[in-house]
């Protein structure tokens, strides 16, 4: 059964659809049909009561109550979809203009409509009526913009919401513009909610109408809404309440049919009918300060695909700058496979989002060098001529973690693969299509024709993980990016995933920066490894060396943290009655990251030295890299003083 059958299957649902289908009918049947008997003059049968020729009476006038209350239908529904539509309109530019205009403009707009929903809403309305002028253009302008921050609100954090996804990104790195990206990627996937709203802010809305027509300031004479019968009949309300009451529960009855039918939405499609009482978003100032720790610098090798120096990330926090990056460096050739590992926090998918410039603000990234195919791209893309966006849209390939948000859930996977190539490569719709559908063959998805019609939802998450790899491959990945892509996956997937990213990797040529938690999957698929912690590299060494963590003398890994992190990885010897090994402590919080190595308080070697002194990377005579005071110490050996670095 469709959502929208479920919409109609309920109680709540059939009331509110039907008395919405009845006040529709009359809004468009009503004048046609009764408009001359609800303006007939009748002088011999003023204010009189209920009768076989007038079911409730007439008014001061003589013209008969209930045809007039029919026929105000048309003006009153009318005047009241203009002003939502107006308002949704108004609300949902503001509320787009943090993604269409950036976050420093965006924020700007955002402060200024959380001022406009501090101010109270009927305030607002009579303020902006006595504005626009009595009337009912007045009224519709009134409440319509008087409406549209509450609307704006909602907006911006629904979009907000799904901006963050990474089919979003996937989106933006393949060029795609800010406009298309909301029209396209955005708004459907944010639409029922809005719907919801629209549908039970409709209700709202005729009341309001109702209410300035009311006072005098809606519809004027000879035009008449219900809420203008209403005030015609209030004068006589004690000798013939009808006149007044009869328009009144025409209000009620058409605000009941919006909302409820909005609730029917909300509770069909999943979404809370209270969803535009959110709270609102929350606001982080931009550090003034410009961050640049490292001043490491290297002079740039030729042969690397991405060079990365002294790579900080950092966020504003409530006590200063946050830096979850904190000075990273390393590089990739083509054709070779670095994996980046490290616990849960320790900055690599930072890193990873910082190198695909994938960093919002108030995100700050600095770097003494970041130059990815020989461009540089902290530069101004200007300046050099070149445009990051293109490069990194036919030249960079990401593969996310969650298989669940790479793709946006309302696009066929043919078109998102092929909206690459219409961006980046000014492929017709139907090259682009046929280079979709090759692509997903490239990646081994079965009878790729059918599947690049199908959804999302159609595929299994280690297809959507080929169809991401596809997608990569849309232009000439030099690098390829993969952010734990089969964390979400179970084990056989798993290989498959992995083998098929070697052999693209393999095929293309391309450089592969893999990020993971898990260093067995990093032995099999990568030549060289960083490893980090807290924002830093603590070591870099060629994986053959991670082999056996207590083969330290002969070349090992140095660093007591990947020793640590080899030592948590079971094996065929390990003993599997004996609870896992695992790290003691727990990671570094970057907002509070100590003095000295950030490892020390976790590590068995740590010595004062360590506590007051943060070591840097050294590098020695075959490329491998350590930061450590005691690198390569026998773990069990409890420092007695200081011990030099060995390397
Ligand atoms: N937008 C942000 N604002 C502030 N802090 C952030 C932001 N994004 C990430 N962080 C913090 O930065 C740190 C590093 O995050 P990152 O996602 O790079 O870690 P990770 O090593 O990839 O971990 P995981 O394996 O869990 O993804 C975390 O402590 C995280 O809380």
């Amino acid at each position: 059964m469709s959502r929208w059958t479920r919409v109609v299957r309920t109680p709540v649902g059939i009331t509110g659809v039907s008395l919405l289908t009845l006040v529709l009918v009359l809004a468009v049947v009503a004048p046609i049909l009764w408009g001359d008997r609800a303006d007939a003059v009748d002088t011999d049968n003023l204010l009189a009561g209920p009768s076989a020729d007038h079911w409730l009476g007439t008014d001061s006038l003589g013209r008969d109550i209930f045809f007039r209350v029919l026929v105000a239908t048309r003006l009153s529904v009318t005047l009241a979809l203009l002003a939502t539509v107006l308002g949704v309109v108004v609300g949902l530019l503001l509320g787009a203009a943090p993604l269409l205009l950036g976050r420093r403009s965006g924020r700007l707009v955002t402060a200024t409509v959380n001022v406009m929903v501090a101010f109270p809403g009927l305030l607002l309305v009579l303020f902006l009526a006595v504005v626009f002028g009595v009337g009912g253009t007045g009224a519709v302008l009134a409440i319509g913009l008087a409406g549209a921050p509450a609307f704006a609100r909602l907006c911006q954090t629904l979009i907000a919401g799904v901006a963050e996804r990474d089919y979003v990104a996937a989106a933006r790195i393949a060029g795609v513009g800010r406009v298309r990206v909301l029209l396209r990627h955005v708004l459907p996937n944010v639409a029922e909610p809005l719907i919801v709203n629209i549908t039970i802010g409709a209700g709202g809305v005729l009341l309001s109408f109702a209410g300035l027509s009311f006072l005098g300031l809606g519809v004027q004479q000879p035009a008449y809404d219900w809420g203008r019968l209403m005030q015609e009949g209030l004068a006589g309300i004690y000798i013939h309440p009808l006149a007044a009451l009869a328009p009144g529960i025409a209000v009620i009855i058409a605000a009941l049919a919006f909302n409820l039918t909005g609730e029917a939405i909300a509770g069909a499609v999943g979404v809370s009918a209270a969803t535009g009482l959110v709270d609102p978003v929350a606001h982080v100032e931009r550090p003034d300060a410009p961050v640049s720790e490292h001043p490491h610098d290297t002079a740039g090798d030729p042969g690397l695909v991405l060079d990365v120096r002294g790579l900080t990330v950092g966020f504003p926090g409530p006590h200063g700058v946050v830096r979850p990056v904190r000075g990273v460096s390393f590089g990739i050739r083509a054709g070779e496979a670095v994996g980046v590992v490290g616990e849960s926090g320790s900055g690599k998918s930072l890193t990873a989002l910082a190198i695909a410039r994938l960093i919002e603000e108030p995100g700050r990234v600095d770097a003494d060098r970041l130059v990815f195919c020989g461009a540089d791209l902290l530069g101004d893309p200007t300046d050099s001529g070149d445009d990051h966006d293109e490069l990194l849209g036919t030249s960079l390939a990401v593969v996310f973690q969650d298989p669940m948000t790479s793709f946006n859930p309302t696009m066929r996977i043919g078109s998102q693969l092929a909206e690459v190539g219409r961006y980046h490569q000014g492929l017709d719709r139907k090259d682009a299509h046929a280079r979709a559908v090759d692509r997903l063959a490239a990646v081994r998805v079965d009878d790729p024709e059918r599947r690049a019609r199908q959804y999302p939802f159609e595929f299994s998450g280690g297809m959507r993980q080929r169809a991401m790899i596809g997608m990569g491959l849309m232009g000439s990945p030099r690098l390829i990016i993969a952010d734990e892509p089969t964390t979400a996956l179970d084990v056989t997937v798993q290989a498959q995933v992995l083998a098929l990213l070697k052999q693209v990797q393999c095929e293309q040529e391309a450089a592969l920066l893999f990020i993971s938690h898990d260093v067995s999957v990093v032995r099999e698929v990568c030549d060289r490894v960083v490893v980090m912690y807290a924002g830093r590299v603590v070591e870099e060494l060629p994986v053959a060396d991670l082999a056996d963590p207590e083969r330290v003398a002969s070349g090992g890994a140095q660093h007591p943290y990947t020793r640590a992190l080899l030592a948590a990885v079971p094996d065929m010897t390990t003993d599997l009655t004996e609870p896992l090994a695992t790290i003691p402590g727990t990671p570094v919080d970057p907002a509070a990251v100590p003095p000295g190595c950030a490892y020390a308080a976790r590590c068995p070697l740590a010595s004062v030295r360590c506590r007051t002194e943060e070591p840097q990377l050294v590098t020695d005579q075959r490329g491998r890299s350590v930061a450590c005071w005691h690198a390569g110490a026998p773990l069990d050996l409890l420092p007695t003083g200081e011990v030099v670095a060995t390397s």
